[in-house]
């Protein structure tokens, strides 16, 4: 991929169309349809637009629902069993295997080549929790990865700003990806770097930063009256969570954050735990962001290198997708319930990471 002369921002607005917009459980909504002329003729155009923006909020609705797994699966271990008691847990598992009993697997295929380790933050690194600020992650797994950046390239890609995903990992010797992968440091010991266009920073979104202000102001103040709701400037999008609201009024949420969107042709929403994620409409992803990185860092020869990509959010899963796309190295899905995924192999919960983590370390002492 030749990052030097190709952008990623759109410029053109997207297009929907409404047969597309009723499955809106996918997790890309553009919100550029409510500039477009959608109406048919003979149909009052404040009607259609109407009907669009009930579209686009039921859509919006169902995906938050749908990212509340255990209550759609309503698996066995619901009610307090194991998942390993759970028939289609176990057919996922088939599928998806555990990266823990298939680590023999994995190194064998990495014999003689090189490891770079790409590590989602939270759900990943750190168990999920009800308050964002407070998503810290172990000592002990921060000694984790420590020791595998002492053996592999590691770098963070989070949703979350570089910033506050530093001030959560503290580890100087790792790359970050923050922001979605918008905001990439390409240097070690550079994580004080801010302003865009600095040396070894890629940021494809910088003309967004006041635009991201913007919305996330409104999006504050709109969603203020509504308890339980909470607005994370992550500097290159902005997370609305609703993990702490009550389901009654998820609907809410889901109007409020549809109408500050019609004011924003060029961001658009996508789902994730609990959260509602607002970002520019370009062509970059947490995938699009481990290409690049494994280019600049030059890992980029599929022969020699096998990348290794944990994560456990709906976003993980453009990296999942280009690493089997390239047929090159790994995806993990942490996960403790069956979910669609690119990824080959699966871990429960940030302790069997942890694990896994361990495990490569303690292989490569070996193998020195
Ligand atoms: O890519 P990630 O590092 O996984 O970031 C995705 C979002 O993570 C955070 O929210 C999630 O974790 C919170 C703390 O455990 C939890 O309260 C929330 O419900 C989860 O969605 C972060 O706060 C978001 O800004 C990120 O977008």
């Amino acid at each position: 991929m030749d990052m030097s002369t190709s952008s990623p921002v759109i410029t053109d607005t997207l297009s929907i169309s409404p047969p597309l917009l009723g499955s809106l459980t996918s997790n890309l909504m553009p919100f550029s349809v409510m500039s477009g002329g959608c109406s048919s003729p003979g149909m009052n155009v404040s009607a259609s637009r109407r009907t669009i923006e009930e579209v686009l909020v039921n859509g919006l609705l169902d995906a938050m629902k749908s990212s509340s797994p255990r209550k759609k699966h309503n698996l066995a271990f619901d009610q307090g069993n194991s998942p390993d008691e759970d028939p289609a847990y176990n057919a996922w598992m088939r599928k998806c295997p555990s990266a823990l009993t298939s680590f023999k697997q994995i190194v064998g295929n990495a014999q003689g080549r090189k490891i770079a380790v790409f590590l989602d933050y939270d759900g990943t690194l750190s168990p999920i929790v009800d308050d964002p600020d407070k998503a810290f992650m172990s000592p002990m797994m921060r000694a984790v990865v420590r020791n595998v950046a002492k053996y592999f390239p590691t770098a963070i890609v989070s949703g979350r700003s570089r910033k506050k995903v530093f001030e959560f990992v503290k580890l100087k010797e790792l790359y970050y990806a923050g922001s979605h992968g918008m905001d990439i440091v390409t240097s070690i010991a550079e994580h004080n770097t801010e302003k865009c266009k600095e040396a070894n920073l890629f940021q494809p979104a910088c003309e967004f930063l006041p635009m991201i202000d913007e919305v996330s102001k409104s999006l504050l103040e709109v969603t203020s009256g509504i308890q339980g709701a909470s607005v994370e400037n992550n500097k290159f999008c902005v997370s609305v969570h609703y993990r702490n609201v009550a389901e009654k009024d998820w609907e809410v949420v889901a109007r409020l954050v549809n109408e500050v969107l019609e004011a924003f042709p060029r961001l658009k929403v996508t789902n994730g735990r609990m959260v509602l994620e607002v970002r520019p409409v370009i062509d970059w992803d947490k995938g699009k962001a481990v290409e690049f990185l494994l280019q600049s860092l030059g890992l980029n020869d599929c022969e020699n290198v096998i990348p290794i990509y944990i994560g456990d959010d709906r976003t993980d899963e453009d990296a999942f997708k280009v690493l089997r796309e390239r047929n090159c190295g790994y995806g993990i899905l942490v996960s403790q319930v069956p979910k669609d995924t690119e990824a080959f192999y699966s871990l429960r919960d940030p302790s069997e990471v942890m694990g896994f983590l361990n495990s490569l370390v303690r292989w490569k002492r070996h193998s020195l």
